[in-house]
């Protein structure tokens, strides 16, 4: 088993912080190097560059970056803004920013001074970091539930999109977790990994992870999921989410909607896993979700990974690999969304939705979070 010895994301105290010391997932999995962001710009950069990724770590680096642009003295509302709107899909950023920065807020109303309202907006990153790794594992317990009721038999081949493991949490992550939890009971017989371009979130995280659990997996092609359906030799589609809006409708990683419309053509389960700080009920339905259009150099060159922060292979502007004609325009939307009537079920740390309804979220939600909502807004549905 391959040992990660770098902590996904660490805080760092003097004399080496303040800091946020985070894996840096762009090298991965040729090297597992640290990125130390000292400020909140440099933790914006990593958030856009993916260095950092994946919903609720970004969430919990999020919070981060308020304790850290409070413990500098910084303008600590300015960074909190441009923290949160550093990406646009993922709710649980602006979720974990609001949550800090109200930790702040409160301090300094109550009369403390500038570290002591600093330590808190810290000491609510590190809850939300703990919160996120216990979230995770109820999840793996409701997913592992789920796939026992669904495929009580035999082995189970579980297909998956883009990386919802350790890289992206606290814990064990989201979908992955179940998926890691189906291996440990002894009933995984095979991962299907999809490759996920533009950036390879699968071929290059979600493979890492899983060769990291010793798990009989197989990394594909993103286009060759449908002849892997048609085969019959998917039993059950597992994804995370970026945002689900009070419809029920999933953003999630691009390539999760056909996905989503393959299962239901051949009558397989699509489950999504996330927690209930990735469901919004201040986004009314899919129409209404942002969708973040990222650069055309992604889709128009290879992304190229390699030890030291090279690219390693022929550079086109964007840094990889150029594989269309210099100039060409691109397409290249990070997520889609796919509604929830194509969603077999949610799946959360308070339990399993299904089917996703409006009616079943709002009870979902009315349950969770003391009523935050997740802009920081408004008060959540009751
Ligand atoms: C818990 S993981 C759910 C999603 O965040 C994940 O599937 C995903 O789409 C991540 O996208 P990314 O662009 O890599 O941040």
């Amino acid at each position: 088993m391959i040992d990660q010895q770098v902590p996904v994301a660490r805080w760092a105290r003097p004399p080496e912080g303040p800091a946020l010391v985070l894996l840096d997932q762009t090298r991965l999995p040729l090297e597992e190097a640290e990125q130390v962001c000292s400020d909140v710009p440099a933790l914006v950069a990593a958030i856009r560059s993916l260095a950092v990724r994946g919903a609720p770590l970004l969430g919990i680096a999020g919070a981060y970056g308020v304790a850290l642009a409070a413990a500098r003295g910084d303008d600590v509302a300015g960074a909190a803004e441009r923290l949160a709107r550093a990406r646009p899909t993922a709710v649980n950023l602006a979720y974990g920013v609001r949550r800090s920065e109200r930790a702040y807020n409160a301090a300094v109303e109550g009369g403390a001074d500038p570290s002591g309202a600093a330590a808190a907006a810290l000491a609510e990153a590190e809850a939300l970091h703990r919160e996120d790794a216990e979230a995770s594992e109820r999840m793996a317990a409701h997913g592992l539930a789920l796939l026992e009721q669904l495929l009580p038999d035999g082995g189970i081949r579980l297909l998956t999109h883009c990386n919802t493991g350790r890289l992206v949490s606290g814990g064990h992550g989201t979908a992955f977790a179940v998926v890691r939890a189906a291996h440990r009971a002894g009933r995984l017989r095979r991962l299907w990994v999809d490759e996920t371009r533009p950036l390879l979130q699968g071929a290059r995280l979600t493979a890492y992870e899983a060769a990291r659990e010793g798990m009989a997996y197989s990394v594909l092609s993103d286009n060759a999921a449908g002849s892997l359906f048609a085969a019959g030799e998917v039993d059950a589609v597992l994804i995370g989410a970026d945002r689900i809006a009070a419809d029920g409708s999933v953003a999630n990683k691009v390539g999760s909607y056909p996905l989503a419309v393959l299962a239901r053509h051949h009558q397989v389960p699509f489950v999504v896993v996330a927690p209930v700080t990735t469901v919004d009920p201040d986004t009314p339905d899919g129409a209404a979700i942002v969708v973040e259009q990222r650069s055309a150099h992604e889709v128009t060159e290879l992304p190229c990974p390699s030890a030291a922060g090279g690219t390693g292979g022929a550079e086109g502007p964007g840094g990889g690999v150029p594989i269309a004609p210099p100039g060409s325009a691109a397409y290249n939307p990070a997520f889609d969304v796919t509604p929830p009537g194509l969603v077999t079920a949610l799946v959360t740390e308070r339990g399993v939705v299904s089917p996703v309804t409006e009616n079943g979220l709002g009870e979902l939600c009315s349950m969770s979070l003391s009523g935050e909502s997740r802009s920081g807004n408004g008060m959540m549905n009751s």
